[in-house]
């Protein structure tokens, strides 16, 4: 059978068979997965093939995990103890919305820009949300419309919505469907609120997946998946407010800024870092106001922020 796993507790799979079923699986022998090094074999959102087999008390079906299909991305953090292991949080991930509030909690530029890299290098597309529009003044609203523009001009998808009056929350809701999202964003930028709004009922499934999944109870939090009624499927990742760690290359850090790396070839070296190369074409972009200050101040800084040829983001953020 081919299922897709909504929870994992490390020994245990929770999988979902395409037929619609929910089954414990665990999984048989040693899976290597090229490249990674990493203290889970399979995560969520891993597409599985699996076999039924009935259980020592011959009473439940258990099901064993024999592949994993290839994933189209996934998002890591460093395993707590095991410094050069990874954990893998989540795979297979359509979207991630990024919940931003001026004020209450305020979302700076660079915590934006860092989440938008590493969407980026994740392969994983990336939409900005401006909540709590119904608490902003007139100079507050020009400033989301001011900061909406800039991200569309890279090419972001940018809404202004209010999770509590509920304003544009259908967008977002069309947005999600058929597709696997994440949503993240400080502590108090209203994720529970716009997850309640957009399925009000998820509170009652959280606690019967849990309740059905009783032998894999675990301390640590894990990541999971939820089925909304509307055909839409989300990742919550207790915990992780962004998107976990990410390492880059000095080299390729300006690709991830899709407006540097659309310029990057008119650049005189073609290695070029945009700092004090001369006729840098991301400089001249600046200078000719073309390029916000705001994403070259925040390039600079993760650049800056790099150690021994690398940099690494980590938005990972224990509760
Ligand atoms: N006025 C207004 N308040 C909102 C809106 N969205 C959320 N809030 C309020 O903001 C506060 C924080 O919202 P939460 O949904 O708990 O935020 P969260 O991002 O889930 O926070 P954590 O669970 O700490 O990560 C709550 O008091 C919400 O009622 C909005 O669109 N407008
Ligand atoms: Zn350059």
């Amino acid at each position: 059978m081919t299922g897709t796993v909504y929870k994992s507790t490390g020994s245990w799979y929770y999988v979902k068979s395409d037929d619609g079923h929910f089954y414990n699986c665990r999984i048989k022998g040693k899976f290597r997965i090229k490249g990674i090094k990493s203290t889970n074999p399979v995560a969520v959102g891993d597409r599985v093939e699996f076999k039924l087999e009935k259980s020592q008390e011959g009473e439940e079906e258990i099901g064993v995990i024999s592949e994993i299909k290839p994933r189209d991305n996934y998002i890591i953090r460093r395993s707590v103890n095991l410094s050069k292991q990874t954990h893998i949080i989540a795979s297979n991930i359509d979207q991630a919305f990024l919940l931003i509030t001026l004020n209450n909690p305020p979302t700076f530029t660079t915590f934006i820009d860092r989440f938008l890299v590493t969407a980026e290098a994740y392969r994983i597309k990336a939409i900005l949300l401006f909540n709590k529009i119904d608490t902003y003044n007139e100079d507050e609203l020009s400033e989301v419309k001011y900061l909406a523009a800039m991200y569309r001009q890279i090419g972001y998808q940018c809404i202004g919505i209010s999770a509590k009056t509920g304003k544009n929350v259908e967008q977002v809701r069309e947005l999600m469907k058929g597709k696997t999202s994440m949503i993240s964003g400080h502590s108090g930028t209203g994720k529970s609120t716009l997850v309640n709004v957009i399925e009000p009922s998820l509170d009652l499934k959280t606690t019967k997946i849990s309740e059905q999944h009783r032998q894999g109870q675990h301390t640590t939090t894990f990541a999971e998946m939820f089925d909304l009624e509307f055909g839409a499927r989300i990742i919550d990742t207790p915990g992780i407010k962004g998107f976990g760690v990410v390492d880059i290359e000095k080299e390729e850090l300006g690709d991830y800024f899709p407006e540097f790396f659309a310029l990057k070839q008119h650049c005189k070296f073609h290695n070029c870092l945009h700092l004090d190369e001369p006729k840098c074409a991301v400089k001249d972009a600046l200078d000719a106001g073309k390029i916000p200050w705001s994403r070259y101040k925040s390039y600079l800084q993760i650049l800056k922020g790099e150690e021994d040829q690398h940099y690494r983001i980590d938005n990972y953020e224990q509760e």
